[in-house]
């Protein structure tokens, strides 16, 4: 479990994490929300180990993450970034190996070969192994890039859990591909020790797939809990300026904006 306490963020004299405290558990979909600039990549950067909060501390099973390694935090740890690019020409399978840097020093290992392997075939991108990165389109790249993010954490690691933070993973997928992914991070979960928290724009999406969801305005914390607790006419009104009509029912939840 991560627990996130009493997290404040500033750059300047701006104010961009307000005192936010917040719980991810293990074999949930963990979903942040929010409007542009709510400040959800600012948060996922602070619990994943990437900018320090001047106030507040984070704890990945009750450990303070500014007392880990960097060096083992990165074997536990996947991250996969907005705007992921590379400006260079590699091999699909050489970008999914990237993911193993932190396991290996000089020469992949067989486990790490293994590793690459099964997530490309996970992500169904093994047909692409050989080809140029830079010439596969958007919704390629980005599950090439799941591939890599995952392989990273392919095996459980020996004391604790494992940790994947998505900042918007499906930007460039289209809906065939976006349901995929849900599915697939549904199949992940399955391995108990697996901790993933993501941010994602779509709210239906969200009401979908999400066991957990934290909603985030102008840097504060507005509203966490279950989809219904969350996702109502209220929180939408304060955080979208919308009103949408909510429909709840056996076919699930959905959310209709005019
Ligand atoms: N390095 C920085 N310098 C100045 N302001 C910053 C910096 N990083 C983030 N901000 C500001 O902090 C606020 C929160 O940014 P953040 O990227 O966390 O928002 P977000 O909720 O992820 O937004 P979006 O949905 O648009 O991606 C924004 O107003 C942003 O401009």
């Amino acid at each position: 479990m991560i627990q996130a306490n009493n997290i404040t963020y500033r750059i300047g004299s701006k104010t961009i994490l307000k005192n936010i405290s917040v719980n991810f558990e293990a074999g949930k979909i963990n979903l942040i929300l929010g409007p542009n600039g709510a400040g959800k990549s600012t948060l996922v950067k602070v619990i994943c180990n990437q900018l320090k909060p001047q106030e507040g501390s984070v704890f990945y099973e009750g450990i303070d993450i500014r007392k880990a390694s960097v060096a083992e935090l990165a074997k536990v740890r996947a991250v996969l970034s907005q705007n992921t690019e590379l400006a260079f020409p590699l091999k699909v399978k050489e970008v999914v190996m990237m993911g193993r840097y932190p396991h290996f020093s000089v020469n992949p290992t067989a486990k790490d070969e293994q590793a690459v392997e099964e997530a490309m075939h996970f992500f169904d991108v093994e047909g692409m192994a050989e080809r140029d990165y830079l010439t596969l389109s958007g919704g390629e790249k980005q599950r090439v890039h799941f591939a890599r993010v995952v392989s990273q954490i392919w095996y459980p690691s020996e004391n604790g859990c494992r940790y994947l933070f998505l900042d918007e993973p499906l930007t460039f997928l289209d809906v065939h591909y976006q349901f995929q992914f849900m599915h697939k991070l549904r199949e992940l979960l399955k391995q108990q020790d697996l901790v993933i928290v993501g941010v994602v724009h779509d709210l239906n999406l969200a009401a979908k797939f999400a066991d957990h969801l934290v909603l985030l305005n102008n840097g504060e914390l507005l509203s966490a809990g279950t989809k219904t607790e969350v996702l109502t006419q209220e929180n939408m009104k304060t955080a979208y300026r919308l009103e949408p009509v909510i429909h709840n029912d056996e076919r699930g939840m959905y959310l209709f904006f005019e």
